[in-house]
């Protein structure tokens, strides 16, 4: 008889089923079963004998190594499965949940109510607004197998209903089930510890070592070994196979492990199809998870916010009120006594031309600090009250007099003694290279006032190079223009893949990914659904950086919004696959964890958002080249501040490398998702 027969008649039938988790851990060795249409087969055995390994094979969670697993049912719709684990959305209230599974299942809303109720008064379910995480552990699992039953499928697979629940209620869900079976037709597979509950069931099936130790009527099993209770038959058949098991037949036997050239296939095929109603039960599940995590998406949304905001109001901006130490020689009483003279002597000998260098410092709120002498400044630098110290000497207003209107025939001496002498704390790259550029730019602006007071030609003043209007951007730059790009890149990118990451690693690590997939839905479907939900996210999020930064702070923008908005739509897509990448890789959230922070400063430093990339390394720099938001910060710099269109080669580059990067970690995520045989934690 072919399996193709033998299933007209029986709802699942096990053929030669091997399946080995490592070399060593074999857990099905070339196991039989038969369940008949329409009957409650009960599953017996030890704990970790490999019922729940066999129940994953035939619901499709995982694929036999060898053997043939035939069901009479061909859709996944068709099996009600509730797994052994709670794998229910702790945080979901029972109606919640009743309605993302009625939802995935496709019910009408009618049906969903109608089944409710049934399973209401069944089941003896808590209050529906109660949530799962409030309910007891017995409550919860009675709400498990509400959901296997809900769409009243044709095969139901039962992974120990009973743990936890009352006796009393143990008897009723037993009823029930006899009920489904004998007057419904359904077919049921329940596994159970408790081996006396099994004499419920219309055959059972002694599962032992990796095979069927006995399959029968429960009635006939005592009668034909001429026992009192189950118990004991299960026992009188492990002490038989344990006699008849040696060292050498097991090795044999693992010598013997048969390797098809081709994989068994699962006993129903995946569909390839998109289910709109399954991206609509994803997308509502996740509105659902949203709402009952108000603060988490109150983070996500206010993250971006305070990110844009905290770099525009403490990064970029010239720090203010830096103190320099004065030793002033030509003024003896201080540099305080510079109020004392009157402007418009500023062209004559009279006047201190320090003191006019002074106050020109001064209005680049510069705080002065006036010296007695070298010591008592250099020491004012040792003990850090000021970032350096200038020094006039005591003739200088005539020395530079002299060096100004003799030029080229003044004297050494008036040449030194016109000679400002500065002593820095360059410790601190930033503030000392902004302090020489106020002194630079402060010392030519005091001489052009000189000159002018003077009716001397200012031109003659000033350094002979002009800048005129800038091709790109402003004569005089700042850092924030440099960074704003990168800061909206590295939020685009990572604030989906931080949504991602959270959203997928939970539905992993709770079993709820599993029973979704074993439910019908498809891989494909959830991320399209998942996608859909990180898109709206992901543009409030944009709308309010974009807002922070480009309107309320005002920075550079210059080029067209669509091409901006649309390749940070690219950043994010991309985002949300290495979100998946990370998720298909980890299975605990500090792996995740680890390697997401283990990407962003590599990332961070590597795409030349810091420091220009033309300082790096070279062999960092074609590193760099390839990473995912290098070219994509320098297109949108492109488009920022040069206006320049998606024809240009910087812009269109950008758009290629977040496409290319977003296909990358597709195929990247699809391949190891192959690897690990499904998109689940070791467990
Ligand atoms: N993903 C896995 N990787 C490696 N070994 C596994 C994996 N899943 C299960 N096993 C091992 O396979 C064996 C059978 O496990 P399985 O969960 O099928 O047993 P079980 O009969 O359902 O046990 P229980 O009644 O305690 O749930 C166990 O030894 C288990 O450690």
């Amino acid at each position: 008889m072919t399996m193709e027969s033998e299933v007209t008649n029986h709802a699942v039938v096990v053929r030669d089923a091997y399946k080995r988790y490592t070399r060593q851990a074999v857990v099905l060795k070339g196991l039989n079963m038969t369940v008949e249409k329409g009957t409650i087969y009960g599953f017996l055995g030890p704990s970790g004998c490999g019922k729940t390994t066999l129940l994953s094979c035939i619901v499709g969670r995982t694929t036999l190594d060898a053997g043939e697993i035939v069901l009479s049912v061909n859709s996944k719709s068709d099996i009600g499965y509730m797994p052994q684990e709670l794998a229910l959305n702790k945080e979901f209230s029972i109606k919640e949940t009743m309605s993302y599974y009625g939802m995935l299942y496709g019910m009408t809303k009618e049906e969903l109510v109608k089944r409710k109720a049934e399973m209401y008064s069944f089941l003896d379910l808590p209050n529906e607004n109660s949530t799962i995480d409030e309910i007891s552990g017995g409550q919860q699992r009675r709400v498990s197998l509400s959901v296997a039953l809900l769409h009243n499928p044709e095969l139901l697979i039962l992974d120990e209903p009973t743990v936890g629940v009352d006796p009393l209620l143990s008897h009723c869900i037993w009823q029930h089930l006899l009920t489904l079976s004998t007057v419904h037709g359904k077919t049921i597979i329940i596994t159970t510890h408790y081996i006396e509950d099994a004499k419920h069931a219309h055959r059972i099936g002694l599962m032992r070592a990796g095979t069927i130790l006995a399959e029968s009527d429960p009635k006939q099993m005592l009668t034909s070994y001429n026992c009192d209770t189950l118990e004991q038959v299960f026992l009188y058949l492990s002490h038989k196979q344990e006699s008849g098991i040696s060292y050498e037949a097991e090795q044999q036997e693992m010598k013997n492990y048969p390797n098809p050239t081709k994989k068994p296939v699962a006993p129903i095929k995946n569909r390839m199809d998109i289910c709109p109603v399954h991206i609509y039960s994803h997308i509502w599940k996740n509105i659902y998870w949203l709402k009952r995590n108000k603060p988490i998406l109150a983070f996500l949304l206010t993250l971006p916010i305070v990110i844009s905001a905290l770099f525009v109001l403490t990064i970029g901006r010239d720090p203010l009120g830096l103190k320099l130490g004065v030793v002033n020689e030509e003024l003896p009483d201080g540099i305080d006594v510079c109020n004392r003279f009157a402007a418009n002597l500023t062209c004559s000998l009279e006047y201190p031309m320090s003191c006019k260098f002074l106050d020109t410092l001064e209005k680049k709120q510069i705080n002065l600090i006036g010296y007695r002498d070298h010591e008592s400044a250099r020491r004012g630098v040792e003990r850090n009250h000021v970032w350096g110290y200038l020094y006039f000497s005591r003739n200088y207003t005539e020395a530079l007099f002299e060096r100004i209107i003799s030029n080229l025939r003044a004297s050494d001496e008036s040449l030194n003694t016109s000679e400002l002498k500065i002593w820095m704390d360059m410790s601190n790259q930033y503030i000392g290279n902004l302090l020489k550029r106020d002194m630079y730019f402060g010392y030519l602006s005091f001489l052009e006032h000189v000159y002018k007071t003077c009716d001397w030609p200012p031109e003659a003043a000033t350094v002979p190079i002009t800048y005129e209007d800038a091709v790109y951007g402003s004569n005089t730059p700042s850092f924030t223009d440099f960074a704003v790009p990168a800061v909206i890149q590295l939020s685009e990118f990572y604030l989906p893949m931080l949504f991602t990451v959270g959203a997928i690693l939970m539905e992993k690590r709770e079993g709820l990914l599993e029973r979704s997939f074993i439910s019908g839905m498809t891989l494909p479907e959830i991320m399209v659904g998942h996608a859909i939900v990180n898109f709206v996210i992901l543009s409030l999020q944009t709308l309010f950086m974009w807002v922070v930064l480009f309107i309320i702070f005002d920075n550079v923008f210059n080029g067209s919004l669509l091409l901006a908005i649309l390749l940070l739509y690219l950043v994010g897509f991309s985002g949300m696959c290495y979100g998946y990448f990370v998720s298909a890789i980890c299975d605990t959230d500090q792996a995740a964890t680890y390697m997401g922070l283990g990407s962003f400063f590599p990332l961070a430093m590597l795409s030349g958002m810091v420091w220009p990339f033309e300082g790096m390394h070279y062999l960092l720099r074609a590193i760099g080249w390839c990473l995912p938001l290098t070219l994509t910060t320098d297109a949108f710099r492109s488009i920022s501040s040069r206006s320049w269109g998606l024809n240009h080669p910087a812009v269109y580059a950008g758009f290629l490398s977040a496409i290319g990067w977003s296909l990358f970690f597709s195929l990247a995520t699809y391949a190891i998702i192959k690897l690990k045989n499904g998109l689940r934690t070791k467990s």
